[in-house]
């Protein structure tokens, strides 16, 4: 199973670091633009291999997709992050053109590759890689509800006073800070609605702070986050090369499911080795349905700024 990160930047490089951990790829190719930055991460994460007891072979690579030849899986991470008061949206003029053409490049060398897009705005992205491949559409994947989920879960956690293992909860609609629908009315503690044990104003406040979560983060960092984004990835990653079928929302191409059309958004999918091997249509309240239709123009309105 060989895997090609592109951007070998915080998040690019803390994904390989996170896939290279569970030891279930026999590659991972690291791609940046910038001489000699992702052979020296490359070098370094190999140096921690015998340490943390890995046989994953990462290599570096300098804009040279030879080297990402007949990749199984890539994730494209390349681009810029945001700073602290910046908006996700913000950044689709400068990564737009860099998403299509890593997109491009990394296809050329690995006519069977399954895509996993990060680079932001996200739910664009990987609509625009939709638009300028052509692949089918279980090879695309827009990571942001599973990072999107884990936040929620740390948050329901908090407000339960729980640990994280008894919580359960998912984050589907647009990867942005009003677009994303938290679907409190379905977290659970154990199979039991959280609405037992919390009160309104609780929940609300688990609802906003799970949507500002990148946002508070790059308050805090002066640029995005990595860490979780890097493991959210790697648990794509994991899911697909390993045939898993589990259960992520993600961002997909919608044709007619949750009412929506031409347009990539986050839902409940299943990964497997074909990648998105089917799109799971959850039952949602009205108030659901309305936030998420809410969400979708937002993320219209985003697409409709790309050329292409
Ligand atoms: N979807 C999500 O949940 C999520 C989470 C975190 C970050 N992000 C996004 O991921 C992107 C990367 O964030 P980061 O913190 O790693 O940024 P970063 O600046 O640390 O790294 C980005 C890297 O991309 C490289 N790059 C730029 N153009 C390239 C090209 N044409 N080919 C190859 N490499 C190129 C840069 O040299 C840099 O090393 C940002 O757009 C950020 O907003 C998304
Ligand atoms: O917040 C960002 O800009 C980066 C990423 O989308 C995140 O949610 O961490």
């Amino acid at each position: 199973m060989k895997v090609t990160v592109v951007g070998a930047g915080a998040v690019g490089a803390s994904c390989a670091e996170y896939i290279a951990m569970k030891n279930f790829a026999s590659e991972v190719v690291l791609l940046d633009i910038k001489e000699g930055y992702a052979e020296g991460k490359a070098m370094d994460l190999m140096q921690t291999a015998s340490l943390n007891g890995f046989d994953t072979k990462i290599t570096g690579s300098t804009n040279d997709y030879g080297k990402t030849a007949n990749s199984d899986i890539a994730v494209i991470t390349s681009g810029i992050p945001r700073k602290p008061g910046m908006t996700r949206e913000e950044l689709i003029g400068i990564n737009a053109g860099i998403v299509k053409t890593v997109a491009t490049s990394l296809l050329e060398h690995s006519p069977n590759v399954t895509i996993i897009v990060v680079s932001n705005p996200m739910d664009t992205m990987t609509y625009l890689v939709h638009k300028a491949t052509g692949l089918p559409k279980n090879r695309i994947i827009g990571m942001g509800g599973a990072l999107d989920s884990a936040r929620f879960k740390y948050r329901l956690a908090q407000a339960l006073e729980a640990p994280i293992s008894d919580v359960d909860g998912m984050v589907i609609g647009g990867h942005s800070d009003k677009g994303m629908v938290p679907l409190i009315g379905h977290a659970t503690r154990n199979s039991v609605k959280v609405s037992e044990f919390l009160s309104e104003e609780k929940m609300n406040w688990v609802v906003e702070e799970t949507k500002v979560g990148g946002a508070t983060l790059t308050g805090l960092l002066g640029t995005s986050a990595w860490y979780a984004p890097g493991a959210a990835v790697s648990s794509l990653v994991q899911a697909i090369a390993c045939d898993q079928k589990k259960m992520f929302p993600c961002s997909s191409l919608l044709e007619g499911e949750y009412g929506l059309n031409d347009i990539c958004i986050g839902v409940p999918v299943i990964l497997g080795k074909n990648g998105i091997e089917k799109i799971v249509e959850i039952e949602l309240s009205d108030a659901e349905k309305a936030k998420m239709q809410e969400s979708a123009e937002g993320v219209k309105k985003t697409n409709g700024l790309l050329e292409v």
